[in-house]
């Protein structure tokens, strides 16, 4: 058999340009993207697609509706493919046991219950969300007891290791395709049939074959590890500002050494995003459950570490406005959790805005790709604030970073979107009340030209 037709059940930052990369690297490959929601799907097939990357645009728009198909008919999708990948959320559970850690496999689980209800033909199912270590086993258990006579499952893990923002460029150029299998006659030939798609454009040797726990434990680690270098380097920014020394160059001097490298060593607000906190709460987790609390406490501290950074900074600002910033204007420039996607999920913004609202703060709020409705549910949500109405009244969303800034008291740089470092602070001084303040949480504006400007400026690891 050779994989003709592919279904992907989730349509969301993964699934979505996953499977645009695929349909376009694949030609001969039917792919279809269906999904619950029907709102998501609309938008897919629309003109404004619900999720923005750089470069995703084009390539949907090329292949929409020629191999590409974006659908809620989830039944007939799943029974014409001859591979199935499993790409919905798996958030960190909010209830029950292991609530507040454990992945909520829920709509996983789901999938596989419809794969297995609906298939007259057999499947290659790849698990494409990150899931806890052994997921698989309980897919294929689902699987195994529901489905039609005749009809035989393999169950793949593929985790994915796109970051957002530059989502296309990393499906196109991935530093691995890692493809976990059972370790059979069966799992071997699902393992070439996946490979196959993918050495339509990844280098063979590029693509990493292990046996399928080690795929999805992989997968956490990754994102453990790369958490744990910010954490690290964020420690190291506490030190940097009691003592005098600048975590930018302490990260370029541990960074030439090849042994550590460069990357991921950029001192910040704090980490966001949907799957950092999310993949090491799990892991946490994991741990816990193995009877691990030695490695357990090892990762959670990475989070622990995180937390802190995130209310030292919030805190920073309101310390450096004379202790209050009740009734004082503040502008926050970036919403998102990183530049170039408007996801604000895990947002450190989120934690900012929510302290200096706290205190009584009115907050200007500009971000270029995140739609202002998305900032108000994020701000108005239960685990943010009691008062939603009050919130309402303190924020203000601008589309233009001037008037954003106008009249206020300080900006407080959240995300590292480049238009931010090439806006005309003379400008923005002169239309600031005086002291007028910045707070650089990204560490990508020119500090010593603020300074020469007038304003005050403060960042992260360096007096
Ligand atoms: N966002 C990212 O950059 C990355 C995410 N991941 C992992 O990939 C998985 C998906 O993440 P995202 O795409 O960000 O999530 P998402 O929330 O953007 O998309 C998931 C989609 O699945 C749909 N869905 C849920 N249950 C369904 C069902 N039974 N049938 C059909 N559709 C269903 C939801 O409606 C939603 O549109 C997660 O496990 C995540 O940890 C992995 C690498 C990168
Ligand atoms: O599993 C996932 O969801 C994905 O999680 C991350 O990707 P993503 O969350 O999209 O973005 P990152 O570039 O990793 O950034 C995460 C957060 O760390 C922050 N960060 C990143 C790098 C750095 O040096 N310093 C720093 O503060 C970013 O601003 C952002 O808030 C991983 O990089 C991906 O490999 C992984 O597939």
């Amino acid at each position: 058999m050779a994989v003709t037709k592919i279904c992907c059940i989730g349509a969301g930052y993964v699934g979505g340009p996953t499977c645009s990369v695929i349909a376009m690297q694949c030609p001969h490959i039917k792919v279809t993207v269906v999904d619950i929601s029907v709102h998501r799907i609309s938008q897919w097939n629309s003109e404004k697609l619900p999720i923005y990357e750089p470069g995703l645009d084009d390539i949907v728009r090329k292949r929409r509706n020629v191999n590409l198909f974006f659908s809620t008919n989830i039944e007939e999708a799943i029974q014409e493919a001859d591979l199935i990948f499993i790409s919905v959320n798996t958030p960190t559970k909010t209830f029950g046991v292991g609530k507040g850690r454990a992945a909520d496999l829920t709509y996983v689980e789901n999938c596989a219950r419809t794969i297995a209800q609906v298939s007259t033909s057999d499947k290659i199912v790849v698990e494409k969300s990150t899931v806890p270590v052994r997921a698989a086993e309980s897919i294929l258990k689902i699987l195994s007891a529901n489905h039609k006579p005749n009809v035989k499952f393999q169950v793949l893990s593929n985790p994915e290791f796109l970051s957002e923002g530059v989502a296309v460029e990393n499906l196109l150029n991935a530093d691995r395709v890692l493809i976990g299998h059972e370790e059979t006659a069966d799992g071997l030939w699902a393992f070439k049939e996946l490979s196959k798609v993918y050495l339509n454009w990844i280098p063979e040797e590029k693509i990493l074959r292990t046996n399928t726990w080690s795929s999805e434990l992989t997968k956490l680690a990754a994102n453990a590890f790369l958490a744990q270098r910010i954490s690290s380097i964020n420690s190291m920014s506490v030190i940097c500002e009691a003592t005098g020394a600048d975590v930018s160059e302490v990260a370029k001097g541990i960074g030439l050494d090849s042994r550590i490298g460069p990357k991921f060593l950029q001192a910040s607000v704090g980490f966001g995003g949907s799957c950092f906190q999310k993949d090491l709460l799990n892991l946490v987790y994991i741990c816990e459950c193995l009877n691990l609390p030695q490695v357990a406490v090892y990762w959670q501290q990475v989070l622990d570490m995180n937390v802190y950074q995130k209310s030292r900074f919030s805190n920073k600002v309101i310390e450096s406005l004379f202790n209050t910033v009740t009734g004082k204007k503040i502008t926050m420039f970036g919403f998102a959790f990183k530049k170039d996607t408007g996801d604000t999920r895990e947002s450190p913004a989120i934690h900012v805005a929510k302290t200096l609202l706290d205190e009584g703060a009115k907050l200007n709020i500009y971000d270029p790709k995140v739609e202002p409705e998305q900032i108000q549910k994020d701000l108005t949500h239960p685990y943010v604030t009691d008062n939603p109405e009050n919130v309402i009244r303190s924020i203000e969303i601008h589309n233009n970073p001037y008037t954003a800034a106008d009249s206020t008291h300080a900006i407080v740089i959240c995300t590292e979107w480049d238009e931010f470092v090439n806006l005309d602070y003379e400008k923005i001084y002169k239309r600031m009340i005086k002291p007028a303040f910045i707070f650089d949480g990204r560490k990508i504006l020119n500090h010593e030209i603020l300074a020469t400007i007038g304003f005050q400026v403060h960042t992260i690891g360096k007096r």
